[in-house]
């Protein structure tokens, strides 16, 4: 069932209409699905049945504390990559005993504070990491639980950008060394070793790659267990990708299945999962009016009031996304567009070569903006940020205000 969908020809998010919420609260303006959300969180969760597992929703792909606040609810953990998105988390009523803690640069302070927040482990990234958590959690008088994100060098066919498991990547460390630093980790005295982890990339389509850096993970787990040193879960990351044109990735259920399969009979090793995109891309989108339409002589351009710093990924990977009209079936000439911001950049397209009936006034839509689109937006050419919503059936709910002038300087200081 789909919570974006046209209802006496306008779209609607589950029961409001979108041409209502774009006057009332303006545009550009992202709206996001409570349903959707759940929905998608639960497919994970429910694919993997009776194994002891945790769904840790990666915060970076939608970080608004209204979305964290629902997957809460829901029972959800959180992987997190800085101590800002820890805040969030705990802003939004996020259990701290089921956060994991990614990313390869993590500073003192952030490390402190989650070891305060008693997190559930630090998915470590290299051996300085390694000494680094060890030291802070000697400071502050705590044992710190960590991981080791294992690099399986496999190909995940996915764009180079967001491509994270093979050895020429900066995330992780390399397969051979694992044993070795594992057995490093089992020596410092602040540590507690309690899982392995891996991430091999972001929007794959399908679930080979994936099922092969389990197996390789789940050969050192059997090598550390020889050697004494017991993991108690694994964390195979996010990663699984969505449609947003013609991919085909597989469900989240069929994904989480193969992954229980290769589990099976390891009843002892809890399983973490950290899908970011996969829960939220198709639970928002984000809403732009037409200001101008503008002929020109090799193309047409519909300059809309969103910009790539309100939504970046066709500017910044060449990302396709489905723009569509908000209401449908208007009696309108079509031609081929430009979806083109206000940004002075040439790099500044939502879309390239769409067929779009349409005039100035009129509202589009942006689909599966609902993963890294508000996360990843930004105030360039002093642009105030959009609004973010959240409809749950008939009900809205402001989940970030619209920026106003003033917020754009704010912090700043002008000389006297
Ligand atoms: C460590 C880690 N976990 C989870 C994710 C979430 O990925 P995705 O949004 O592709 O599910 C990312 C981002 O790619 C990541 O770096
Ligand atoms: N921001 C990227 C995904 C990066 C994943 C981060 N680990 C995107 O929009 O597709």
């Amino acid at each position: 069932m789909d919570h974006f969908s046209y209802q006496n020809q306008t779209l609607h998010a589950e029961d409001v209409s979108v041409k209502d919420l774009a006057s009332q609260y303006g545009t550009p303006l992202y709206i996001y699905s409570r349903a959707t959300l759940e929905r998608h969180w639960k497919a994970f969760d429910e694919a993997l049945g009776d194994h002891p597992h945790l769904i840790c929703y990666a915060v970076k792909a939608n970080s608004n504390i209204g979305v964290l606040s629902v997957l809460a609810k829901l029972g959800s953990g959180f992987d997190i990559v800085s101590g800002g998105e820890l805040a969030r988390v705990k802003a939004a009523g996020g259990d701290m005993s089921k956060v994991v803690f990614s990313g390869v640069g993590k500073t003192p302070e952030e490390i402190e504070f989650a070891l305060e927040e008693g997190i559930h482990c630090f998915n470590v990234e290299s051996e300085p990491e390694l000494h680094r958590i060890n030291e802070v959690a000697g400071k502050v008088g705590k044992q710190a639980p960590i991981s080791l994100r294992i690099n399986p060098d496999v190909d995940a066919k996915t764009h180079p950008y967001i491509s994270t498991g093979l050895k020429a990547n900066k995330f992780g460390i390399a397969r051979e060394r694992a044993i070795a630093v594992y057995e490093l980790a089992n020596s410092l005295p602040n540590l507690n070793v309690v899982g392995m982890d891996c991430h091999i990339g972001s929007q794959l389509t399908e679930t080979g790659p994936f099922v092969d850096a389990l197996e390789r993970l789940l050969v050192l787990i059997d090598e550390l267990a020889s050697k004494g040193i017991h993991i108690k879960h694994l964390d195979v990351g996010g990663g699984l990708g969505v449609t947003y044109r013609d991919e085909t990735p597989p469900h989240p259920r069929e994904y989480a299945a193969a992954i229980a399969e290769k589990m099976k009979g390891r009843e002892n090793l809890t399983l973490i999962m950290e899908p970011g995109r996969a829960i939220a891309a198709n639970a928002g989108i984000m809403v732009t009016k037409v200001e101008f339409v503008k002929s020109g002589e090799e193309k047409n351009f519909a300059i809309v009031d969103a910009a790539m710093n309100d939504l970046i990924r066709p500017s910044l990977y060449s990302a396709w996304m489905s723009i569509i009209p908000v209401v449908e079936g208007l009696d309108r000439e079509t031609h081929n567009y430009d979806v083109v911001g206000p940004v002075c950049e040439t790099g500044d397209f939502i879309g390239k070569d769409r067929e779009l009936g349409i005039e100035s006034g009129d509202y589009l839509a942006v689909r599966s903006a609902g993963a890294y689109g508000f996360v990843m937006a930004s105030n360039y050419n002093s642009r105030c940020r959009p609004a973010e919503l959240m409809v749950d059936g008939s009900d809205v709910h402001v989940v970030r205000e619209r920026e106003n002038l003033k917020d754009l300087w704010k912090g700043e200081h002008k000389l006297t």
